[in-house]
């Protein structure tokens, strides 16, 4: 099952990977009883997967109508947490010279403000060094409170793809790290372009992810490489937090960030970064040049 946020009301989504789709109101099937507000549906949301469990494909059809990719936002898009996870790939870790991580790895968060759908356009903030980050990012659908990590999975809504746009100038400046004001620019946060629940995926524990500048791919990884896999890293938090339907978790990025190339590179007014998650979907985001 696929779910989009459609100009802030929660949609069914039918069609392939890459063909045109179709949405569907979850309010107008199921008689308003779940949605518009995706807040809502997640807060239901065991109740709501009983029930759409027990849809017929009719149902849905009767009510489609074109999906317009434009008026896409995030699949949870006013969470009451955002976690986000530093140092999670080995090859990253490398690159930036830190050590890797043993009980868990670097946690912040990136502020909702950033958020946005998956197709969009980000102001370079003025003199700032942004960075890409393509990452896989899972929402809570059942509470998490000390949980063993084999009960991670089946307490999430499930997955979408996020890119963890960083301002490494701000990041770093200062006597200790901001990672959270670095990372949550306007725009910093896209993610899209829908939640996809964990039983369509192939293999939800190893998913190809990467991204590309201009065409030029830059990151390129598996899922399956995470130091501190879903299962284990959502089961970790929720040994100190308690984490709640809607909440959203970016896992990690892999090897490949601008600031570690030799020369640093960092992305410019005019580029196109596209960002994708096999199974799951693609991102797009234009640069333009603050003022
Ligand atoms: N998301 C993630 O992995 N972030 C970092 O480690 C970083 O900011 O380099």
């Amino acid at each position: 099952m696929r779910i989009a946020n459609l100009a802030g009301r929660g949609v069914f989504v039918l069609g392939g990977e890459d063909g045109d789709h179709q949405a569907a109101e979850i309010a107008a099937v199921s008689g308003g009883r779940f949605g518009p507000d995706l807040g809502q549906i997640y807060q239901n949301w065991g109740r709501f997967r009983e029930w759409a469990a027990t849809l017929a494909p009719d149902a849905l059809h009767t009510h489609a109508f074109p999906l317009n990719r434009a008026l896409l936002g995030a699949p949870s898009p006013a969470p009451r947490q955002v976690f986000a996870v530093g140092l999670n790939y080995r090859d990253h870790v490398a690159e930036t010279g830190f050590a890797v991580p043993e009980q868990l790895p670097p946690v912040f968060t990136k502020y909702v403000s950033a958020f946005s759908g998956p197709d969009s356009t980000v102001v370079l903030p003025v003199g700032g060094h942004v960075d890409w980050e393509v990452e896989l990012v899972v929402i809570v659908g059942r509470e998490l409170h000390r949980a063993d990590p084999e009960q991670v999975w089946p307490a999430l809504a499930g997955v979408t793809a996020g890119q963890d746009l960083s301002e490494r100038i701000s990041q770093f400046r200062g006597p200790a790290a901001q990672f959270g004001l670095g990372k949550s620019f306007p725009g910093f946060a896209p993610q899209g372009p829908w939640l996809v629940t964990p039983d369509e995926l192939a293999d939800r524990d190893d998913l190809e992810l990467g991204c590309a500048i201009d065409g030029q791919e830059v990151q390129k990884a598996r899922t399956g490489d995470l130091l501190f896999p879903v299962p284990e890293l959502l089961s970790r938090l929720s040994h100190t937090v308690v984490l709640l339907p809607g909440d959203v978790i970016f896992t990690g990025t892999p090897a490949g960030v601008g600031m570690s190339r030799e020369p640093q590179r960092f992305l410019q007014p005019g580029e196109t970064l596209d960002s994708w998650i096999e199974g799951v979907g693609t991102l797009r985001q234009t640069f333009v040049a603050g003022r």
